[in-house]
C-alpha cells in the first residue's frame, strides 16, 4: 500500500504536484474518513433524491474531467434531505480516476483507495438564484459522492462511456441527452457527511460533502475510455491523457465526519 501511494503522489496531476493551499482553508477536501473517529448521528434524515432525465443536456471536457451538464433552471433534478436543510438542484456530474486501478478516488474510507469517485453537484436553489453565487457560500453546495470499484460491466453508464471519444480534446462538447444519473446510485442508504470544499479551483468551502458507503461496480474496459480522455486541446502538440485528476487529501482539522448508519 505505501508503495502504491508513494507512486500515486508521484503521478499527481501538475495541477496539484505543489499542492494548492486554499489561503487560510479550514474545511478543505478531500479527506481520509477515519471509521473510528466518525459519529453516527441519528438526527440524519434519508437523503431524498430526485432526478429527470429530461433536463440532461450535453458532455463537456473542461481539461479536468468530463462533466455532464443539466439544465438547472427549475427543480426537476434535486436532492434534499440527509445533512441538508434546503433543496439544492442538479447541476453536473464528472469523475475522479487513476492511470490504474489501484488508485483515482478523491476521498478514502481507512485509507482504502477505490479506482474512481463520481461527483454530483448540487446548488442551494433555496438560498441562491445562479451555481456560481452559490460556490461562494459555505451552505451553497451539495456535492452526492460514490465510489466505483471495477466488477461487472455497469450497463446503464455504457451510454456515457460510449459518448466520451466525441470529448476526447480539453474543450469539446457534445450534446448528451436522457440520462437519469439514478442508475449511478448504490441502493443501499447509507452514507457519511461532512463540511468541505470544491477540490479543483476555486476551491471555495461551500460544500455539503454526502459520501455513499457503499460502491458502485463498472468493467475494467469501461473505466479505460475514461482514460482515453486526454487533458489537452485538439490543436496541442503533445497530447496528455486524462489520468489522476485527483486532489491530494487535506487535514481534517476540526471536523467530525457523521455517518447515517451505526
Ligand atoms: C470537474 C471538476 C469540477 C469543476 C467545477 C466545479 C467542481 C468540480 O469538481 S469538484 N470535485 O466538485 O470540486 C465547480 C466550479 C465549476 C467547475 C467547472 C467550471 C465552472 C462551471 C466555471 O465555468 C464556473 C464554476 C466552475
Ligand atoms: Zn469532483
Amino acid at each position: 500500500a505505501t508503495c502504491a501511494y508513494k507512486l500515486r503522489h508521484e503521478q499527481m496531476h501538475p495541477l496539484w504536484q505543489t499542492p494548492v493551499e486554499a489561503p487560510g482553508g479550514n474545511r478543505q477536501s478531500p479527506i481520509n474518513i477515519h471509521l473510528r473517529d466518525s459519529i453516527f448521528d441519528p438526527t440524519l434524515q434519508p437523503l431524498s433524491i430526485r432526478y429527470d432525465a429530461r433536463t440532461c443536456r450535453q458532455i463537456w471536457n473542461n481539461g479536468y474531467s468530463f462533466l455532464v451538464e443539466y439544465d438547472d433552471s427549475t427543480n426537476k433534478s434535486r436532492i434534499c434531505g440527509g445533512p441538508l436543510v434546503d433543496h439544492y438542484r442538479l447541476s453536473q456530474f464528472h469523475f475522479h480516476w487513476g492511470e490504474n486501478n489501484l488508485w483515482g478516488s478523491e476521498h478514502t474510507v481507512d485509507s482504502k483507495v477505490y479506482p474512481a469517485e463520481l461527483h454530483l453537484v448540487h446548488w442551494n436553489a433555496a438560498k441562491y438564484t445562479k451555481f456560481e453565487e452559490a460556490i461562494m457560500e459555505n451552505n451553497g453546495l451539495a456535492v452526492l459522492a460514490v465510489f466505483l470499484k471495477v466488477g461487472k460491466r455497469h450497463e446503464g453508464l455504457q451510454k456515457l462511456v460510449d459518448a466520451l471519444p466525441a470529448v476526447r480534446h480539453k474543450d469539446s462538447v457534445v450534446e448528451f441527452t436522457n440520462f437519469d444519473p439514478t442508475c449511478m446510485l448504490p441502493t443501499c442508504p447509507d452514507y457519511w457527511t461532512y463540511e468541505g470544499s470544491l477540490t479543483t479551483p476555486p476551491l471555495t468551502e461551500s460544500v455539503s460533502w454526502i459520501i455513499k458507503k457503499r460502491p458502485i461496480e463498472v468493467s475494467h474496459d469501461q473505466l479505460a475510455v475514461f482514460r482515453s480522455l486526454l487533458f489537452t486541446s485538439a490543436d496541442e502538440q503533445e497530447q496528455k491523457s486524462m489520468v489522476n485528476n485527483f486532489r491530494p487529501q487535506q487535514p481534517l482539522m476540526n471536523r467530525t465526519v457523521r455517518s447515517s448508519f451505526s
